[in-house]
C-alpha cells in the first residue's frame, strides 16, 4: 500500500490555487436570482451573458495566480484562456448546480434552468454533466485544481509551446491525484473519474455555440468579450 503524502511545496501550491479560486469565486447569486423569480427567455439570456462575461474576467484573474502561467508565451496565454473559458463556465455552473440547498430548492433550480430558453436537445448532455459532477461531492481544493488543470490543457488550438504548458499542468495533476487518495480513500478510482469529467466537459464545448444561438428568442445580442471567447456572431 503506497504511503501518499503531500510535500511542503505541494502544500504551498495548493494554498495558492485554493486562495485564488476562493478570491475569484463568482457569488452564488445567479442561483438565488433564478430561485426568486421566473424570467422570460430574453431576461434569462441577458442574465447568462452577464454571468458569462463576469466569469471570463474572474477566470483571467484566477489564471494569473497559477504559478508559471505569466511566464508562458503571451499568445499561448491567450490561447489557453480562449480554449478553456467555456469549459470553466460549465464547470462553475455544475458546481453551483451541485450545491446542496434547502428542501426542494435544487428541483426548483433545475426546473427554472429547463425553462430558461435553452433548446430541449441540449438539456440531457448538460444535466448529465451537472449530475455526474454532483455525485462526486468535490471539495473546494479539488474544484480549484480541476479548474486550473482545465485551463492548462496543452492541446488547445493554436498553443505553440505545448511542453511548457505540460510542465505547468503536471504538478497540478500530481497534487490532485494525491488529494483524491487522501480525501476519498474508499474510492481508488476517484482521480480517474475526475479526469473523465474533463472529457465530458469538452463535449459541452462542442454544443455551447448552438446552445446560445438556439436560445428560444430572436436577435441574440452578445458582449464583445463573449464574441471573442464564444464562437458566436
Ligand atoms: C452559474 C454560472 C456562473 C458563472 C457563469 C455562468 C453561470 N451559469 C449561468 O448563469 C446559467 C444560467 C443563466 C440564466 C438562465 C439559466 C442558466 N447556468 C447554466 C448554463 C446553461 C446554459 C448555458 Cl449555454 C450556459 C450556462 N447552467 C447553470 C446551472 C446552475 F446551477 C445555475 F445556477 C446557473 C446555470
Amino acid at each position: 500500500k503506497e504511503k501518499v503524502e503531500i510535500t511542503k511545496e505541494q502544500q504551498a501550491l495548493m494554498k495558492v490555487i485554493a486562495d485564488a479560486y476562493n478570491r475569484h469565486q463568482i457569488p452564488q447569486d445567479v442561483a438565488k436570482k433564478l430561485l426568486q423569480d421566473q424570467y422570460s427567455a430574453e431576461e434569462n439570456f441577458l442574465l447568462l451573458t452577464e454571468m458569462a462575461t463576469s466569469q471570463v474576467q474572474v477566470l483571467v484573474e484566477f489564471t494569473k495566480n497559477i504559478p508559471g502561467f505569466l511566464s508562458l508565451n503571451h499568445e499561448d496565454q491567450i490561447a489557453l484562456l480562449k480554449g478553456s473559458a467555456v469549459e470553466a463556465m460549465f464547470l462553475r455552473s455544475a458546481q453551483v448546480f451541485s450545491k446542496k440547498m434547502p428542501n426542494g430548492h435544487n428541483e426548483v433550480l433545475e426546473d427554472r434552468i429547463r425553462r430558461s430558453g435553452i433548446s430541449e436537445e441540449f438539456m440531457t448532455p448538460m444535466f448529465n454533466f451537472y449530475k455526474s459532477i454532483g455525485v462526486l461531492h468535490m471539495v473546494q481544493e479539488e474544484q480549484a485544481l480541476l479548474t486550473a488543470i482545465t485551463i492548462l490543457t496543452p492541446d488547445r488550438p493554436y498553443v505553440k509551446d505545448q511542453q511548457a504548458v505540460e510542465r505547468l499542468q503536471e504538478p497540478m495533476l500530481d497534487l490532485l491525484r494525491k488529494l483524491c487518495v487522501l480525501q476519498h480513500p474508499q474510492k481508488p478510482q476517484y482521480f480517474a473519474c475526475l479526469l473523465g469529467r474533463l472529457t465530458e466537459l469538452r463535449t459541452l464545448n462542442y454544443y455551447h455555440a448552438e446552445m446560445l444561438t438556439s436560445w428560444r428568442m430572436n436577435d441574440h445580442k452578445f458582449t464583445p468579450l463573449l464574441c471573442e471567447i464564444w464562437d458566436v456572431e
